[in-house]
C-alpha cells in the first residue's frame, strides 16, 4: 500500500525528528532542585514529554504523569519561569536528531513534498533547536503548542496547516511519536505514520493505529512516491 497524491507532510518534533529529552530532563531537574525538591531519573521524564512545557513542569512538581490538580499558583509559575528560562539556554546541550533524520527530509523534500512542523513545545524553541540541529531550510512552516488556542491532540493545528498552505486533510500526512499525533490525525482525517523509538508515554504507538508504523525514520519513505535514486547520508 502506498499513499496517493500527498503534498504535505507534517513532522511532530520531540520524539520524532529529535531525542531531546535528555535536555528537557535537565532543565526539569535543574527546576526542581532550584526550588528543592526531589529531582527524577531522565527515563522518568522521558515519558512526561508530549503535551508541552506546562504539563513537564506539572508532572514534575507532582512527581507523575497524572499530575495534581491543584498545584498553587505561585508555585507553579516560578516553577515554569525557572524551567523555561533554563531550558532555552540549554535546548542543544545532548538534544540530537535521530539517525537518518536529516537525509530522509532532504530527500522529502527534493522529490517535491512540503515538509511542516506541528510540535506542542512552546514556539520559540522551534527555529533555535533546528538552527543547532542543521535542520533549517527544510520547513515551509513551523507551528508550536503555544501558537494556536488548542494544540494536539486537537486537529486545530493540523487543519491550520492545511488551511496555511491551501491543501486538504487528504493531501497531508502527519508523522509523529505520540499517540497525540496519531489522536489529532484521525481527528482532522488525515492518514499518519507512527514511529516507535520516541516517548508516547512508554506506550506502543501501534495501539493507536498509525497507517503506517516504522521504526527508523528512514523508512517513512517508503510509502512515499519518490521516483528518484537517492543515498541516505545524514
Ligand atoms: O514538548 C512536548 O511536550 C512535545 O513535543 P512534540 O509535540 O514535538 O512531541
Ligand atoms: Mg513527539
Amino acid at each position: 500500500m502506498k499513499f496517493n497524491n500527498k503534498q504535505v507532510i507534517l513532522f511532530d518534533l520531540d520524539g520524532t525528528l529529535i531525542d531531546s529529552a535528555p535536555d528537557l530532563a535537565l532543565a526539569i531537574n535543574h527546576m526542581l532542585t532550584t526550588l528543592g525538591r526531589e529531582t527524577f531519573s531522565d527515563d522518568l521524564i522521558r515519558s512526561w514529554v508530549g503535551n508541552g512545557a506546562q504539563v513537564i513542569v506539572k508532572r514534575g512538581l507532582s512527581g507523575k504523569a497524572d499530575f495534581d490538580q491543584d498545584i498553587d499558583p505561585a508555585l507553579f509559575d516560578k516553577a515554569l519561569d525557572i524551567f523555561l528560562t533554563f531550558y532555552a539556554k540549554n535546548l542543544c546541550v545532548d538534544t540530537v536528531t535521530y539517525a537518518n533524520v536529516r537525509s530522509t527530509l532532504k530527500i522529502l523534500k527534493a522529490q517535491g513534498y512540503r515538509l511542516v512542523i506541528v510540535t506542542n513545545k512552546p514556539f520559540d524553541f522551534i527555529e533555535p533547536i533546528l538552527e543547532g540541529l542543521q535542520l533549517t531550510g527544510l520547513f515551509e512552516l513551523l507551528l508550536g503548542g503555544d501558537s494556536l488556542p488548542e494544540r494536539k491532540p486537537s486537529p486545530l493545528p493540523l487543519l491550520h496547516v492545511c488551511e496555511t498552505l491551501s491543501v486538504t486533510p487528504e493531501q497531508c500526512v502527519m508523522v509523529g511519536d505520540s499517540k497525540n499525533d496519531i489522536l489529532a490525525a484521525n481527528a482532522a482525517n488525515m492518514q499518519s505514520i507512527g514511529l516507535t523509538y520516541g516517548y508516547n508515554y512508554g506506550e506502543d504507538i501501534a495501539e493507536h493505529k498509525p497507517d503506517f508504523v516504522c521504526s527508523d525514520f528512514a523508512d517513512i519513505i517508503a510509502p512515499f512516491a519518490v521516483t528518484n535514486q537517492y543515498e541516505l547520508v545524514d
